[in-house]
């Protein structure tokens, strides 16, 4: 199967994040985050893995540019790590924290690529958290102190900017059901943190353009959900995951099963947070399947296992036509929504000869393909991830880059994926 071809400025990139590749968590000044603190917490992580050096990008980045200037890519999104620049999450910012992201983004300037810079990939710093993280409205003040503190400084360089990565996950598998840091298990009391993200998200924006932000978008990862006959389980589901998270950016308002599990005043937030964006940024990885629950339990949904597709090393289901059905779902749900870019899409394969991760991305651009074909406004298409990295609580096991990690030598070795990617991005000039 050949990937059709994608249109004239069509932006290819990598994306990766701070707390997956840079290790140096104590080094320059850094403070410690949440996820500092739940990978020092035994049994959090898959064989009490950490990212004290993961990839070691915070010493290694200018070998990390380098394959992507072989690769070709167009843009690179990274994450600002908050910790790197307030040690505390508030106060004046640390020197050395902003002399790093002056030598990175320097060096893919330098490169000819394009810095797309997300402001916050879940790495909060610990002393916010002490102080309620999340479930505190304040936490939404501090981010837009910062976000125009990174803005004042990076604007001249970065080209798009994200200001938080996936807030479903952040209040779902952080603060919802534990399985992230800061591990609250608050089920549906956690919602309020997914309002405060979303204040977050639109101070964020206000302080950017302040800052002469040139572009700002989201990267909220999306996932159609599948649930034949299971009607009010699908729809509730739907709601959490999806319009929680896009219906009060892209429509101004929440969607009315969630209303009664927001803090007072919610709707005073709404024009802040429905600020007009530039871009929609989609992270999409999988299909989700709702049930109607078999008992009586706090959810009116229970998940299903999507089965009959290949899966990866994961336990992911490969889905192609999944995001296609997902953008042309959006393009139908929010007609006014802006235009889409892929801030993540990617898959974990083990080896250096990783056909399966080919497949992969041969499938996922044919159907990115025939979404733009039927309507959607795609610009540009960022695979997770340039290196492999440190999967959250999975720790090193899954591997998501184009380019292999040893993590004993830190060797950076490409795999098939990245000579595949690179010609298709050289054939699409
Ligand atoms: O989408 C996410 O969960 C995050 O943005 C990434 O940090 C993950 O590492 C990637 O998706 C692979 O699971």
């Amino acid at each position: 199967m050949t990937v059709p071809s994608f249109p004239e400025g069509f932006v290819w990139g990598v994306s990766t994040s701070a707390f997956q590749i840079e290790g140096a968590t104590a080094e320059g000044g850094r403070g410690p985050s949440v996820w500092d603190t739940f990978t020092a917490t035994p049994g959090k992580v898959a064989r009490g893995e950490d990212a004290r050096v993961t990839a070691d990008h915070y010493h290694r980045y200018a070998e990390d540019v380098a394959l992507m200037s072989q690769l070709g890519v167009d843009a690179y999104r990274m994450s600002f790590a908050w910790p790197r620049i307030q040690p505390t999450g508030s106060g004046p910012a640390n020197a050395e924290g902003l002399a790093f992201y002056d030598r990175l983004l320097d060096a893919v300037c330098e490169a000819g690529i394009d810095p797309v810079g997300t402001l916050y990939h879940w790495d909060t710093p610990q002393a916010l958290e002490d102080a309620g993280g999340w479930l505190s409205r304040d936490t939404a003040a501090r981010f837009a102190d910062y976000a125009a503190l990174v803005g004042e400084r990076f604007a001249d360089r970065v080209k798009m900017w994200i200001p938080l990565n996936e807030p479903m996950v952040m209040s779902i598998f952080g603060y919802g059901i534990g399985e992230y840091a800061p591990g609250r298990a608050l089920l549906l009391d956690a919602l309020p943190t997914a309002h405060h993200q979303l204040l977050a998200h639109g101070l964020a924006v206000s302080a950017l353009r302040a800052a002469g932000a040139a572009s700002i978008g989201t990267a909220n990862n999306h996932s159609p959900i599948w649930g034949e006959g299971e009607g009010e389980a699908a729809a509730f589901l739907d709601a959490l995951i999806n319009r929680l998270f896009a219906d009060p950016i892209l429509l101004g308002s929440y969607p009315e099963v969630l209303h009664g599990r927001l803090p007072d005043g919610f709707a005073d937030d709404l024009p802040v947070i429905a600020a007009p964006l530039d871009f929609y940024g989609v992270n999409y990885y999988e299909p989700m399947a709702a049930t109607t629950p078999t008992a009586p339990g706090p959810l009116p949904f229970e998940l299903r296992p999507v089965e009959g597709y290949p899966m990866t090393t994961n336990d992911s289901p490969v889905v192609p036509d999944a995001l296609r059905e997902l953008l042309v779902t959006m393009h139908e749900r929010y007609p006014g929504m802006p235009p889409v870019h892929i801030t993540e899409n990617g898959c974990s394969f083990d080896g250096i000869h990783d056909r399966e991760r080919i497949d992969f991305l041969t499938g996922h651009l044919t159907a990115l393909r025939e979404a733009m074909d039927a309507g959607v406004d795609v610009r540009g298409y960022f695979f997770w991830s340039l290196i492999d990295n440190f999967e959250w609580s999975k720790g090193y096991a899954p591997r998501f880059g184009l380019v292999h990690i040893d993590y004993d030598t830190l060797a950076r070795t490409p795999k098939d994926s990245f000579h595949w990617y690179r010609d298709l991005i050289k054939r699409s000039r």
